[in-house]
């Protein structure tokens, strides 16, 4: 069968490099879960040495031509073919009540999503690593105080650890993006139920950081704080210039306040 022909609207950006393939699988620390799901498998670079891994590994995959590539390439696959967009499908059919890894050379144009979609399945993924844009897998693990730090890296850091693993040339894949790659990973927090509305800090965090030149007493204008609470001197900070400790901590004053 032929190989399979990029599709841009896709985010198709094929590894060459099967080194850095087993560098990524090896991101998999394989404690905690016995599954792993492999998000964008395209012909299977990476499936490759996933495979190798003693773990169950199923792939889901948007493109019909991929997965007809797979199928026909990969016999250890078989059943295991998730013809689906990760953003749209319920993880319940496959992994109902199970904890599993998430793994990938994710597709680029949709990477936001895919963090947002892995934080709403937290309960069941203590561990999502592999490759990014450069710029997304830093912010992911980016601290306070830096410009790329913001809303993703306060919320994943809320609920993993974060690691910025290595970085991966542009030249490696076919066809080349127009910017570098990194690669991450994300190992959820022993106790991560956080000490305070969980809807609530999302949006403080959102809202902070929508205007992240502004201090926290104008960017929160729009949540109707009471004019005591906005006497805190939290309030005199920019979002950047907070950790997560702190905007739980800012979370929490404006619970109390009774918004
Ligand atoms: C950057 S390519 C990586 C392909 C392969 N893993 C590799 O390393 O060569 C991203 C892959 O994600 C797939 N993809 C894009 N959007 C997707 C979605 N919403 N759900 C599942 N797969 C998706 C693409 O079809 C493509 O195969």
């Amino acid at each position: 069968m032929d190989k399979v022909k990029a599709k841009k609207h896709l985010g198709q950006h094929f590894l060459k490099d099967e080194s850095i393939a087993k560098d990524i699988a090896d991101t998999l620390s394989l404690q905690g879960y016995d599954d792993v799901l492999e998000i964008g498998p395209g012909m299977g670079v990476l499936t490759k040495y996933v495979l190798d891994k003693p773990i169950n590994t199923y792939v889901i995959e948007i493109d019909t031509e991929s997965v007809d590539y797979l199928n026909a390439h990969y016999p250890k696959l078989h059943g295991k073919i998730i013809s689906k967009d990760f953003l749209k499908y319920n993880i319940n059919e496959v992994f109902e009540n199970k904890q599993f890894a998430i793994i990938g050379n994710f597709p680029y144009n949709i990477s936001s999503q895919i963090v947002f979609r892995v934080l709403d399945l937290k309960e069941q993924i203590p561990e999502f690593s592999g490759m990014f844009q450069k710029e997304v897998a830093e912010r992911i693990c980016e601290k306070k105080g830096s410009k790329t730090y913001g809303i993703l890296s306060v919320l994943a850091q809320a609920f993993y650890d974060t690691e910025y693993l290595f970085t991966v040339s542009e030249h490696v894949f076919n066809p080349p993006p127009k910017v570098k790659s990194g690669v991450m990973r994300m190992r959820r927090k022993e106790n991560f139920s956080l000490p305070c509305g969980e809807k609530l800090f999302f949006t403080v965090v959102k809202t902070a950081f929508q205007q992240r030149r502004k201090t926290l007493r104008n960017s929160l204008k729009t949540l109707n704080l009471s004019d005591n609470l906005r006497e805190d001197s939290i309030f005199d900070l920019r979002p950047e210039q907070l950790d997560v400790a702190q905007f739980i901590e800012l979370t929490q004053k404006i619970e109390a306040d009774g918004i």
